[in-house]
């Protein structure tokens, strides 16, 4: 399980929202759950990567039996011997700020581990406690812990700032064990947009750059969708709307206003283009007026 050597940002949820990693959390029974027991059960059900977050090192034979890495709670964060014998199990580690833990407290947990020999630490923001109902991510302590480690953060009780945090340099989300399915494919489809756009990494094989097509594809995908969806609102509003209300002056400013972004298709080919995108979002918008309600 590699957390952070990837180009695409990992999403982390409990398993029923088909995660990229799944995080369960043994300290939420409050060490009344037998911890073999408990990852058993998990077992049964989900096989994916699994981080698991011990209630105490008592459960670490038990986490490395069924897990592939380990969370250190933001409440156990300054718990020393705990990340000394979670370092130790030569797991990834997560260690997540304890609400009030500064940057230098934070990633001097990471180097406990570090000091036990174990370099796969990662770094995890759940927020701090602040005037609203609910933890509020510092994007700021994001961007300079990201200098360090890799950082991952939890946007459970603010999904819609996932985008943002991956610009602040988060290498995955958090999304909680009890996310919705939707919440997760939503904050998917923004993450894959966000690094199809930022990524300008040259891949060096065949697949590799295969890979990066997919992920550029499933951005430009979710674009064509969302601007066949506002040209079709554009025809609503127009007096003459459809093929009957095309505007050849503005889509020629339209082509224009590209070129500088695209100089390897030049003017004509992205004309083309830009012209098979609008007939075809016009196409789609009087097919759906047309079709009954
Ligand atoms: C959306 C409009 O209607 C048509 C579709 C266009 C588009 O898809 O961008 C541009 C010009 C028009 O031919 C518009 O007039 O803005």
């Amino acid at each position: 399980m590699d957390l952070h050597d990837r180009d695409t940002p990992v999403m982390i949820a409990g398993p029923a929202a088909d995660p990229d990693v799944a995080v369960v959390s043994l300290r939420r029974l409050h060490g009344r759950a037998n911890a073999a027991a408990e990852l058993t059960r998990v077992r049964r059900s989900y096989h994916g990567p699994l981080l698991v977050e011990p209630f105490s090192a008592l459960d670490l034979p038990a986490i490395v039996t069924h897990a592939d890495g380990v969370v250190v709670g933001g409440a156990w964060m300054q718990d020393f011997q705990l990340l000394r014998a979670v370092a130790r199990t030569g797991r990834p580690v997560v260690v997540q700020r304890a609400p009030a833990a500064t940057l230098e407290e934070w990633l001097s947990a990471a180097e406990y581990c570090v000091a036990e020999g174990n370099q796969d630490v990662v770094l995890c923001e759940t927020g701090t406690r602040t005037h609203l109902p609910h933890a509020t991510i510092d994007l700021s302590l994001v961007r300079a812990a990201g200098r360090h480690r890799p950082v991952l953060v939890d946007v459970s009780a603010a999904p819609d700032l996932a985008v943002a945090a991956l610009s602040a340099g988060a290498c995955g989300l958090l999304l909680g064990e009890d996310a919705e399915s939707a919440v997760v494919a939503g904050v998917r489809a923004k993450a894959a947009l966000l690094g199809a756009l930022t990524c300008d990494d040259v891949p060096e094989t065949i697949p590799g750059a295969r890979a990066a097509i997919d992920r550029v594809d499933a951005a430009l995908a979710t674009l064509l969708e969302r601007r066949a969806e506002l040209a079709a609102t554009v025809q609503r509003l127009k007096p003459v709307g459809g093929f009957a209300g095309r505007d050849p002056r503005r889509e020629r400013e339209i082509v224009e206003a590209m070129v500088s972004r695209a100089p390897r298709l030049g003017a004509d080919r992205l004309g083309r283009i830009m012209t098979a995108v609008i007939e075809t979002g016009l196409e789609a918008s009087e097919e759906r007026d047309l079709s009954p309600a």
